[in-house]
């Protein structure tokens, strides 16, 4: 009698990322796991964005563990830097406004993480990095960008749902699709196979 797959917990309350594994028929239970990602990110402000990803995507994995000691618990992190300037997601539609002005004309660089933890052991982690090109944004279009899409997007780092109107920001993306929706799945995939989660 062949085992049961050990069980996925998604360590996340993003609902893009849900909706990644929902499509790609990973069975998981989604938890949200609370850590305090400023924290974290003020501790790590001289280490390289990308290294700040993958440390949050562990911390909110390895935040879950310990009570699912017999679960794979899988962790992701998107953060986006502009000129040097890391952004997380926006507090208010004005603020989503602002990022847009400085986004404009200027390529956001999108760094997202994944992590898988076991009991008390970080079994992989992966990072990616899109670049999008965001072309010259008048006042007037992101005023009726927001009017359709707040608030949807104050729940994006980025300030755009790419499967819906946040492709208008953009004149040239290049990267991963789904790192540019906030998790790198094929990768992820890829451990949840090696970890025998999912059938190779
Ligand atoms: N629907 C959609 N969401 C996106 C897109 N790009 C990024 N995101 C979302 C994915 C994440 O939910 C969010 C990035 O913020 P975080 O990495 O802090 O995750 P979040 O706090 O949402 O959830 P989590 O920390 O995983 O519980 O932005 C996109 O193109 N479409």
């Amino acid at each position: 009698m062949k085992a049961a797959p050990p069980r996925l917990i998604l360590a996340s309350k993003s609902a893009s990322r849900r909706a990644m594994l929902d499509a790609a028929g990973v069975p998981y239970e989604a938890i949200p796991a609370d850590v305090d990602e400023r924290a974290i990110e003020a501790e790590l402000s001289g280490a390289a964005s990308a290294e700040i990803a993958e440390a949050l995507s562990v911390a909110k994995a390895a935040a879950l563990a310990p009570a699912h000691l017999d679960a794979f618990v899988l962790g992701s992190d998107s953060l986006v830097v502009v000129d040097g300037q890391r952004f997380d997601k926006p507090t208010s539609r004005e603020n989503a406004a602002e990022h847009l002005r400085f986004f404009s004309g200027k390529t956001i660089e999108l760094h997202s993480a994944a992590a898988l933890v076991r009991d008390d052991t970080c079994e992989w982690t992966y990072t990616d990095l899109a670049r999008l090109t965001v072309r010259d944004l008048s006042d007037e279009f992101i005023e009726h960008y927001l009017e359709q899409e707040w608030p949807a997007v104050g729940y994006t780092v980025g300030v755009f749902r790419i499967e819906a109107m946040g492709v208008q920001l953009f004149g040239e993306i290049t990267g991963d699709q789904f790192t540019v929706l906030g998790m790198p799945l094929l990768p992820v995939l890829g451990a949840l196979r090696e970890h025998g989660v999912l059938q190779a």
